[in-house]
């Protein structure tokens, strides 16, 4: 699994979520060094799973050109977009910080259950996104999200895991992900059983990927192992809480 590289939306430090933003160029050297330790690592792949969003389809088009299995089937899906972040969609996270304080953005970014505002008919992203012709098949007007807290991100993605993507598994393929910070925390969240309290403290880096082994319940053996240098990607997680502090 990885997220994808910076966006140029990570790079100015906005809430994204379904907005679509594009790989920096920074974004698309991460993805690259994703896959050169995925080379590295020795790891084959069956078939690849993605969002509907080109940030984190181009970074999973940039690792398996550099690993050399651009010929795998890719299945893409809304339910691994990135969770709606709501009102705060194009909002910058440390102005943010500075007008409601740094408790209840970090409430907003990380608590299990507390979505952000619904992003309004009349909000600067909304047309953009909820007109955006790739979701005409779905999901379906009930289901179209205004606003998600992990919570409701993970009931949305966690039906995927489970009918779409654990059969694979259970047949033997190996699999590559290639989503977002949030949809991903729902399904680490899920695999290491981690408590809606302790997941507040889990914040994935971009483009650098971690892998799982699985048992026969679907479990994971061990926590998430990163490839690469544990010190890089611990800095990197403290970088991406950080977002959130008032300048
Ligand atoms: O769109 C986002 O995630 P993404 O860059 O993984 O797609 C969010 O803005 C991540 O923000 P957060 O780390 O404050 O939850």
């Amino acid at each position: 699994m990885l997220r994808h590289g910076q966006s140029d939306w990570n790079e100015k430090n906005l809430f994204c979520g379904w907005y679509d933003a594009q790989l920096t160029e920074k974004g698309r050297k991460e993805a690259c060094a994703a896959g050169k330790a995925i080379m590295d690592a020795n790891l084959k792949f069956d078939m690849a799973y993605t969002s509907m969003l080109t940030r984190a389809q181009d970074t999973l088009q940039l690792v398996l050109e550099v690993i050399g299995q651009e010929d795998i089937p890719v299945h893409k899906s809304w339910r691994l977009n990135e969770r709606h972040y709501g009102g705060l969609t194009g909002l910058n996270k440390a102005d943010t910080a500075k007008k409601f304080g740094e408790e209840k953005v970090k409430i907003w970014r990380r608590s299990f259950d507390t979505p952000p505002p619904p992003m309004e008919k009349d909000h600067k992203y909304y047309e953009c996104i909820a007109k955006d012709p790739r979701y005409c098949d779905e999901p379906k007007s009930s289901e179209f999200p205004k606003t998600e807290s992990l919570k409701l991100t993970i009931e949305r993605t966690l039906p995927y895991w489970n009918d779409i993507i654990v059969p694979q598994i259970r047949q033997g393929k190996r699999l590559i992900i290639a989503a977002h910070g949030n949809s991903l925390r729902g399904i680490v969240k899920h695999l290491q059983n981690i408590s809606d309290k302790d997941i507040m403290n889990l914040n994935l880096p971009t483009g650098m990927p971690f892998v799982y082994e699985l048992d026969s319940c679907m479990e994971a053996v061990s926590p998430m192992k990163f490839l690469g240098d544990p010190e890089a990607v611990k800095k990197a997680m403290e970088d991406v809480a950080k977002e959130g502090k008032a300048k």
